[in-house]
């Protein structure tokens, strides 16, 4: 059972040593928002929030950030992570009483809040999990080629709605995506349309200029145009337009079950916040660790 005040009486200072770390991170590169914030969400959704997504791989052990849905997770949410771990463990009564997971779930707040997005209070309690590999993975994260009633059901084995769905979706108003991740709305389509219609042309134009065939791998686009930099209801807005990059974003507009949702958050940034702070934390609780299915790792990228 998670709880707000869970290290009160063993590390008062948690959450300013957390932030504080966030916040020298975040000056040296903005990077470390779409990074962390990537990153919680990809472990929530294999085997829960417990830091199994942090392991490195061993000789014996191929982990998931090994998975090829996780290779594309940016260094500098790890990075993250562990330079705020250190910060933690190097006040004495704070010394491996906290979990990887519960630093990981607090610093995806503050770098939300850092970047103009809702603050929120953070569920506690986290245990680091026993075991992650890359077999793990399989079918448990989305594609970017989903379509409504994919995404939904992904969503639903993880006790989110689809109410939760969108509002998390939202998290693609910021940071960044390669190429490969959408070239295939952009050429050879469908055998009626080159480009996927339900893509705005000038937007469309745009990524075949930043997305070139056989363009260099390593590059990468923001995905939200217009307020890269932001965490903002402008994505909904730009869905609105014809400007969600992926099959997974634009279909959240074109499916007339989602739009009615689309629509209202595209409108009120309030309201949206309010469903934002609700769907994260139900996502913080999925899988939770408690008692012998967990332990606190003194090093977030290996077992103890
Ligand atoms: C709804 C289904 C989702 C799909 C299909 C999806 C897919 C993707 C893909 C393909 C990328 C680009 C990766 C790359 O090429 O580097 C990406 C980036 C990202 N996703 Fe998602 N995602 C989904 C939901 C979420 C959720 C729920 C969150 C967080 C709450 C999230 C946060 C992010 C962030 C912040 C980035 C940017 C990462 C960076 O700049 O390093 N996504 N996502
Ligand atoms: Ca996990
Ligand atoms: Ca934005």
């Amino acid at each position: 059972q998670l709880r707000q005040n869970f290290y009160a009486n063993s590390c008062s200072n948690v959450e300013a040593i957390v932030r504080g770390e966030v916040a020298k991170k975040f000056s040296q590169t903005f990077v470390t928002v779409p990074a962390t914030l990537r990153l919680f969400f990809h472990d929530c959704f294999v085997q829960g929030c417990d830091a199994s997504v942090m392991i490195a791989s061993t000789g014996s052990n191929k982990a998931e950030k090994d998975h090829p849905d996780n290779l594309s997770l940016a260094g500098d949410g790890f990075d993250t992570v562990i330079k705020a771990k250190a910060a933690v463990d190097a006040v004495p009564s704070c010394r491996n009483k906290v979990s990887c997971a519960d630093i990981l779930a607090l610093a995806t707040r503050d770098v939300i809040a850092m970047s103009g997005g809702p603050s929120y209070a953070v569920e506690l309690g986290r245990l680091d999990g026993l075991s992650s590999t890359a077999a793990s993975v399989n079918g448990k994260l989305p594609h970017p080629t989903f379509n409504l009633n994919q995404l939904n059901s992904l969503f639903a084995a993880n006790g989110l709605s689809q109410t939760d769905m969108i509002a998390l979706s939202a998290a693609h108003t910021l940071g960044f995506s390669h190429c490969d991740k959408f070239s295939n709305r952009i050429y050879n389509f469908s055998r009626q349309n080159a480009v996927d219609p339900t893509l705005n042309k000038d937007y469309a134009t745009q990524l075949q200029q930043m997305c070139p065939r056989n363009v260099d791998p390593s590059i990468a686009i923001n995905m939200d145009p217009n307020t890269p930099r932001t965490f903002d209801n402008v994505y909904f807005q730009n869905l609105q337009k014809g400007q969600g990059l992926f099959t997974s974003d634009q279909v959240l507009f074109t499916d007339t079950r989602s739009r009615p949702t689309v629509d209202a958050w595209a409108s009120n940034s309030q309201a949206f916040n309010q469903a934002f702070i609700t769907a994260m934390s139900k996502l913080g609780r999925v899988g939770v660790k408690t008692g012998r299915n967990g332990n606190i790792r003194r090093n977030c990228a290996a077992f103890n």
